[in-house]
C-alpha cells in the first residue's frame, strides 16, 4: 500500500503545513486548503521549512509528489482520495468542514480527523456516511514525530481502519491503533505529565529551567529508548508498588485549567506565539529556538531510528 495519489489537507495552520510536506515527500500530490488566504500564504513558506527539514533527516523518498495551496475548497477535494481535516479544536466547527467535505468527495474516500481528543463518535452523527470517517492524530511538529494515532469511532468501519494503518506504515510512520477515549492516548500521558509539572512550578518546588532538564534528561531521554510499559519491568513491577503505594495519592489531581494558565492567557502570555509564555522571548529568540528544537529533533530522530527497538 502508497499514500493515495491525491491527497487533501483542510486547515494550513500548525499542523496541515508539516502534514502535507509529510505526505508530498511519501509521494502523493497533496492539495492545501485553507479559508484564510493569509494562513495559506504562511502555510506555503512553512511547508517549504517542513520539506527542507525532511530533505535533513534524509527518509526514504517516493518520487512525484507535490503541493498545491488554495482557498477553493471545491479545487482542493476535486478527485481527492483521502482527506485530513486540521482546523481549529472546535467540535461545532469542525463537524461544518466535515459536512463540506463530505459533500465535495466520492462515498468511498476516507476523511480523517486531526483532533487532539474529541471523541470521533461525537463527530460522525454529522456525516451521511461515518464509516470512512476515522481519527488520525499527528503530533506536533507532524513532519518529525513519525508516530500517529489511528482511533475508530462506533461508526468507523474495519475497512477504514485496516486502510489508515496501511497509509501511515506506508510513508515510515508508527500507526498506534487504540480504542476511543477522551484525549486519546497520547494526550492522556502528556496531560497528565503537564498537570504535575505546572503544579510543581506553581508551588515554586522547581524552577522552568530546573524542571525542563530533569524531564529532557531523565524520563524524556529514557522514555524515548524504553517505552513506560517496558520501564515497569526494567525497573521492578515491585518497585512501582511500592512508591505509587504512596505517591499516587500526592500528585496533583486538578480537574480544571490551573490558574496559573488561565492567569496567563488573560495576559496574553501564550508562549512561542506572543514572545512571552512560561518563558520571556527577546527579539529573534523563538526563532532561534524553533531551530534549535529542530536540530534536536532531527538529530534525536536520526539516532533513535538506527537504534534496535527495546
Ligand atoms: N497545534 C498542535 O500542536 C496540534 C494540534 N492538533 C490538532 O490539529 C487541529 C489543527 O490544529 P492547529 O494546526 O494547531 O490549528 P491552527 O489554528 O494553527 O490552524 C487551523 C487552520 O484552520 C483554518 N481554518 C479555520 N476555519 C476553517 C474552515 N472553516 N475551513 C478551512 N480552514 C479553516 C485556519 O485559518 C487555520 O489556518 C486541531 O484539531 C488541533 O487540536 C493536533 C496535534 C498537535
Ligand atoms: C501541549 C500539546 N497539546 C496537544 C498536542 C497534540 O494534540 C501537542 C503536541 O502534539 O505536541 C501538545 O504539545
Amino acid at each position: 500500500m502508497s499514500v493515495p495519489e491525491i491527497a487533501t489537507v483542510v486547515g494550513s495552520g500548525t499542523m496541515g503545513p508539516g502534514i502535507a510536506a509529510t505526505l508530498v515527500r511519501a509521494g502523493a500530490e497533496v492539495r492545501v486548503y485553507d479559508i484564510s488566504a493569509e494562513a495559506l500564504a504562511r502555510a506555503e513558506q512553512t511547508f517549504a521549512f517542513a520539506s527542507g527539514v525532511l530533505d535533513q533527516v534524509g527518509g526514504p523518498k517516493v518520487d512525484g509528489g507535490s503541493a498545491t495551496f488554495t482557498t477553493d475548497i471545491g479545487e482542493a477535494l476535486a478527485g481527492s482520495r483521502f482527506v485530513i481535516e486540521a482546523v481549529p479544536e472546535k467540535i461545532e466547527l469542525k463537524e461544518s468542514v466535515l459536512k463540506q467535505i463530505e459533500r465535495l468527495v466520492g462515498d468511498d474516500v476516507i476523511i480523517a480527523t486531526n483532533t487532539s481528543g474529541i471523541p470521533i463518535s461525537d463527530m460522525a452523527p454529522s456525516l451521511e456516511r461515518p464509516g470512512r470517517f476515522i481519527g488520525m492524530h499527528w503530533s506536533n511538529p507532524p513532519h518529525l514525530i513519525p508516530m500517529i494515532e489511528v482511533i475508530p469511532g462506533d461508526a468507523t468501519e474495519q475497512s477504514t481502519v485496516d486502510e489508515l494503518v496501511d497509509i501511515v506504515n506506508s510513508f515510515g510512520y508508527h500507526p498506534v491503533l487504540e480504542k476511543e477515549i477522551a484525549g486519546f492516548v497520547e494526550n492522556r500521558v502528556l496531560y497528565a505529565i503537564l498537570r504535575e509539572c505546572v503544579a510543581l512550578l506553581d508551588e515554586g518546588i522547581v524552577t522552568p529551567e530546573a524542571l525542563d532538564t530533569c524531564v529532557k534528561w531523565g524520563i524524556g531521554y529514557k522514555l524515548s529508548v524504553i517505552g513506560p510499559t517496558r520501564l515497569l519491568d526494567m525497573a521492578g513491577v515491585d518497585i512501582y508498588a511500592a512508591v505509587s503505594g504512596y505517591l499516587n495519592k500526592q500528585l496533583d489531581a486538578s480537574t480544571d485549567t490551573p490558574q496559573v494558565i488561565k492567569d496567563k492567557i488573560a495576559a496574553g502570555e501564550l508562549g512561542f506565539k506572543s514572545s512571552k509564555g512560561m518563558y520571556e522571548y527577546g527579539p529573534g529568540e523563538v526563532d532561534a529556538k524553533r531551530k534549535d528544537i529542530t536540530a534536536g529533533l532531527v538529530a534525536a530522530l536520526k539516532t533513535l531510528s538506527s537504534i534496535t527497538p527495546v
